[in-house]
Order: C-alpha cells, then sequence, then structure tokens
C-alpha cells in the first residue's frame, strides 16, 4: 500500500522529456498527451522557459512529462542557465524524446541537439517525427531514414522512431503505450488528477506573457517576463459567486516596448487582458479580475538579481 491506496500488479511511472530545436512541436505534444492545456505552445519560439511538467494518468501508469527549453548557444546570462537546466533535466528522466518536426529537413540545429542528447548516459533515447500531418507518405519516409541515420552517426540509439501528430492526434495513443513501456516499475509519484506540479502563479503568469506577445511578436520576440504579484479570493464574496482578483506584472526591457504592450490609450493591453483573463478563468475554474501593470526592468535578460526576482 502506498499513500495512493492499492497499486496494481505491474504499475509503472516515471519521467519523460521533449528535446528539440524551437517549434518543434514539445509543447502541443504534451498537451495532446495529458489532454489538458497546461503547457504554453505560441507560434513563437522559445516561449517555454519555465521547467513544466505534464502527468498522464492511466489505470495503468503514471507518465510525466517534463517540458524543457529549447536548449541554444547562450548570449546571455538567462541563456546559461536554461541551458544548465536543460541538461539536468536530461540525466534525470526515464526517456529523452528527440522531436524532430517532420515538414523541415534535419539541419545543423537538430544535429547540434541530437549531438548534445547523445553525451547523456544511462538514459533511453526515443526520436520522434513529429507534425506527420503536414507531409506525404513519401516525404515522411526519407525524414525517417534520415532520423535514422543521424542516430547512427552520432552513435545514438533510438530505442524507438516513432512518427507522430499532436494536431491530428494520430499516433499519440501509441506514443503513451511506447513511453509507459519504457518506465521502471513503482507506485504513481503525484496524486490522481494532478495534471502538473507548476504552481498555479506560474501557469497563470504564462498564460499573461501568450496573449502579452500575441501580435507583437516582431517587435517584442523574447522581451516579455510576467510576475503574478498576487492571487486573492474576492472577500465578501456570496460563495456561489466567488471572484478572483489576479494582480499581475508585465516586465518589458525598455520604454518604448511599454508602449507598443499598452497601446493607443491602453487599448492593447485590455485586450491582451481580456484574452488571458478568459484563459486563466477556464485554467482555475473560477471567475477572474485581472488587474495588469507595465513596468520597465531594464536589460532583465542580463541581471542577475532580476533574473531572479522574475523566477528564472
Ligand atoms: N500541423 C501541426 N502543427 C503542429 C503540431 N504540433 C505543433 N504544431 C505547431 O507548431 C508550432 C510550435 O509548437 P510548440 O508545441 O509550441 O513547439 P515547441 O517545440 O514546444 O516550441 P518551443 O516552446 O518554442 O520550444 C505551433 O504553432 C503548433 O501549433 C502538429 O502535430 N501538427
Amino acid at each position: 500500500m502506498s499513500v495512493f491506496g492499492e497499486v496494481p500488479e505491474g504499475y509503472r511511472s516515471g519521467f519523460a522529456c521533449f528535446v528539440g530545436r524551437p517549434n518543434a512541436g514539445k509543447s502541443t505534444l504534451t498537451n495532446a498527451l495529458v489532454g489538458s492545456k497546461v503547457v504554453i505552445t505560441s507560434s513563437r519560439p522559445q516561449t517555454t522557459r519555465t521547467v513544466v511538467r505534464g502527468i498522464v494518468h492511466r489505470p495503468d501508469a503514471q507518465l510525466v512529462l517534463v517540458d524543457t527549453p529549447g536548449l541554444h548557444r547562450p548570449r546571455t546570462l538567462l541563456g546559461e542557465r536554461l541551458n544548465d537546466l536543460v541538461r539536468a533535466t536530461w540525466s534525470e528522466v526515464d526517456v529523452v524524446c528527440c522531436c524532430f518536426p517532420a515538414d523541415q529537413e534535419i539541419g545543423p540545429g537538430d544535429a547540434f541537439l541530437a549531438g548534445e542528447v547523445a553525451k547523456v548516459r544511462g538514459t533511453v533515447f526515443v526520436a520522434l517525427a513529429t507534425k506527420t500531418d503536414l507531409v506525404d507518405g513519401e516525404r515522411l519516409a526519407r525524414h525517417l531514414m534520415a532520423i535514422d541515420a543521424l542516430g547512427r552517426e552520432l552513435g545514438l540509439d533510438w530505442a524507438e522512431i516513432v512518427p507522430v501528430s499532436a494536431v491530428s492526434g494520430d499516433q499519440v495513443g501509441l506514443l503513451a503505450d511506447l513511453l509507459v513501456a519504457r518506465m521502471p516499475e513503482g507506485p504513481p509519484l503525484y496524486p490522481e488528477g494532478d495534471l502538473t506540479d507548476a504552481p498555479e502563479e506560474v501557469l497563470v503568469a504564462d498564460l499573461v506573457r501568450e496573449a502579452a506577445l500575441e501580435g507583437v511578436r516582431d517587435e517584442l520576440p523574447h522581451s516579455i517576463a510576467v510576475v503574478v504579484e498576487e492571487m486573492i479570493p474576492r472577500e465578501g464574496r456570496p460563495e456561489d459567486r466567488p471572484l478572483l482578483d489576479v494582480h499581475a506584472s508585465l516586465y518589458v526591457e525598455r520604454d518604448s516596448q511599454k508602449g507598443i504592450v499598452i497601446g493607443h490609450r491602453g487599448s492593447r493591453l485590455r485586450d491582451v487582458g481580456s484574452a488571458a483573463r478568459s484563459q486563466i478563468e477556464a485554467l482555475l475554474g473560477t471567475p477572474v479580475h485581472l488587474q495588469l501593470h507595465v513596468k520597465v526592468a531594464k536589460d532583465w535578460q542580463r541581471d542577475p538579481r532580476q533574473l531572479r526576482k522574475l523566477g528564472f
């Protein structure tokens, strides 16, 4: 008996993570496996800055998915810290899944990442051909062969090579089965019902950041950070009509960026607020009053003190 009650015979539990260049489809696949929106996706690369776990609960297994930021050649302190975080994660999980989007040729970026992965010992490596809905069978076949060849070249012994589409759902179930089969036997690691162990503040901050990036991708590539200052239930509300007050700060790096985020007479910030609010309400299942403040934190990506304050 564990704290979770009787564990069925042969129950498996463990960790897997997705590795791949930005936009490879890692977050979307995590969502597809978990079946709920817990990881933030965006058509903008490198939005996943925090390690967020999605948890797949099954009668026979529990699969904890760790979604790491993309590894890249570090130019800032933030970049270096992220890379350390990524490497540490790889060595701690049971399976590392390398994602190679099927609609793109395997390039130097993929080879760099796979080369870094190949240095990790004692972990099972699975290759995924993601976004298969975007290509025909012939192109997919060539892609699978290229993945196989890359593995040979780097001495990476792929335990499986799995084509999958998070958008059409094709092979998502099979992927879950294959990953579960690679997990060690053991009791559940998290209580049932948990979809992620990221604190609610982190998820809420991610939703606000996603909304704030929408439409200003070209002007503000990676310059917005969000901190949730407080989340408190409004006092004096009837029990059947609760309201959660959420105060969040949006940090930009320069005054000029502040104007972009706020927009003409605050029109843009209002749109960001209402988009984020409905997402937060869906996530938390309660009506929300969202207050956003835009602040300037000069060069926060390069300043250790600011980075700590912003949660990095
Ligand atoms: N057609 C199609 N598009 C996909 C699929 N999976 C992801 N995408 C799209 O590809 C883009 C990137 O997906 P993400 O899941 O955010 O990619 P990621 O690898 O997590 O990206 P980073 O967080 O930047 O590292 C998004 O616009 C997704 O909608 C898929 O299976 N099929």
